[in-house]
């Protein structure tokens, strides 16, 4: 079978047709799984949502819980302002921990059919992500948080970058719709490989890892994929709240690249049976959570969880991509007063309908169809991703690290508030 494979299955019509008890199997080889209607399915939906809505109660008040459930989560970011974000994140964050222990105990039991013992991430993640025009705002206050980047849009990374298990399952389930436009990438085309990134976790430029899968989800919906598969966040050019709630398990022994990880100790053993072993196991958590933070920060001084992520120095053998990234191409350029007056010339061979090639350090040059060929900035005016391993779709130039789709025409995208990409028209040599 080739992989990664998309397989789409309803949880009510039913799982066996793929024979469930073998999903982990399938998704630690690199298959991505969509259930739709997992959360109904469980009995966890409304369970759910009534949880979060009544952390808004708490944190923002009656009345604005009421208006959340009157108009559905997706409409968040008009409900609850940037002032009152910290709190509910706060918030959130603490009554969903509360019942990850049973509600990865019913994943495991009911999507995988898995009878033995596992192992959880002690905090789920908590995802809203509002639209970026509006969250742009606050991003150096928000960066101080805990949950940061969980609001706003992650890079391309794998989940071990950041201590998580290699063999880690990442159950990514949807609470309000999830659309083109704020969903999750995944690059299936560097599924197996483990590419290099910085000191503080993010993917380095010169990589080529393809274009991004997206999936629409309802709400209720999940998407189970490897947490190795490279994936990163859509930046959220829509108007409506992506609410996700995300949790990684290990249906085996986590395994991690790095024995010293902060993070070992935070997957929890447990066993959908109940066993005793595993309510033990709990509670020893509870118990040493405290303690167990208190040696960490004397053991590690500054260094802490978040900014623990693995870097070229830390392990070798990392995977490099960059000899796939395209090859230049020659252009000449007659530069005018203005980005209109300046004239590029290339030869047509060079470029095939549908390429991106770098020109310079600065440059690259895209043929949309026959007749058109546009020159642009490299530099992604979101966070400086490199267009030039990008690619086009409906006359845009689509952004490799957050799937922003930049129009080639004038430059513009749906997220308003970033400055627009210099784009220049091309003519064909001979
Ligand atoms: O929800 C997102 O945008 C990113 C998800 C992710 O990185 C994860 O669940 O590990
Ligand atoms: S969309 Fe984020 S760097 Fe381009
Ligand atoms: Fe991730």
């Amino acid at each position: 079978m080739q992989y990664p494979r998309v397989t789409s299955i309803s949880f009510h019509n039913h799982i066996e047709s793929i024979a469930q008890e073998k999903i982990a199997e399938r998704v630690l080889c690199g298959e991505v799984i969509i259930v739709r209607q997992c959360l109904q399915g469980i009995g966890y939906f409304e369970h759910l949502q009534q949880i979060i809505l009544e952390g808004i109660r708490q944190t923002a008040g009656e009345e604005k819980a009421k208006q959340l459930k009157n108009k559905g989560f997706e409409a968040f970011h008009e409900v609850i302002n940037l002032e009152e974000l910290p709190s509910v994140m706060g918030m959130s964050y603490q009554l969903v921990r509360a019942l990850t222990p049973d509600l990865a105990k019913q994943l495991v039991k009911q999507v995988f059919q898995q009878q033995k013992a596992f192992y959880f991430e002690e905090e789920s993640n908590v995802r809203f992500h509002i639209p970026y025009d509006i969250v742009r705002q606050r991003i150096t206050e928000y960066s101080k948080f805990q949950w940061n980047g969980k609001v706003t849009p992650h890079g391309p990374h794998h989940d071990s970058w950041y201590q998580c298990p290699t063999n880690s399952v990442n159950v990514w389930m949807a609470i309000s719709s999830v659309k083109i436009g704020n969903g999750l990438n995944i690059y299936p085309q560097v599924y197996g490989k483990l590419l290099p990134c910085t000191k503080d976790g993010k993917i380095l430029g010169d990589q080529y890892f393809g274009s991004a899968l997206n999936i629409e989800l309802e709400p209720g919906d999940a998407i189970i994929f490897h947490g190795e598969h490279l994936h990163s966040s859509e930046i959220n050019s829509t108007d409506t709240t992506r609410f996700v709630i995300s949790l990684r398990m290990t249906l085996d022994k986590p395994q991690f690249i790095d024995d010293n990880s902060p993070y070992k100790n935070d997957y929890i053993y447990s066993d959908p049976n109940d066993g005793l072993k595993a309510r033990l196991a709990q509670s020893l958590v509870k118990i040493s959570r405290r303690f167990r933070n208190r040696i960490n920060s004397a053991i590690r001084g500054k260094e802490n969880k978040q900014n623990y992520v693995l870097s070229l120095d830390k392990v070798s053998g990392f995977d490099d991509t960059s000899s796939a990234f395209p090859q230049p191409i020659s252009v000449k350029i007659i530069p005018g007063t203005s980005v209109d007056e300046t004239k590029l010339f290339l030869d047509s061979k060079d470029l095939a309908i549908g390429q991106i090639k770098p020109v310079s350090q600065k440059l690259c040059v895209a043929r949309i169809d026959e007749h058109r060929i546009i020159a642009f900035s490299r530099n992604c005016p979101h966070e400086g991703a490199d267009l030039a391993s990008g690619y086009l779709r409906d006359g845009c130039v689509v952004c490799p690290w957050h799937n922003l789709p930049i129009s080639l025409e004038n430059g513009a995208s749906p997220c308003q508030s970033l400055p627009k990409l210099t784009v220049f028209k091309c003519s064909e040599q001979g």
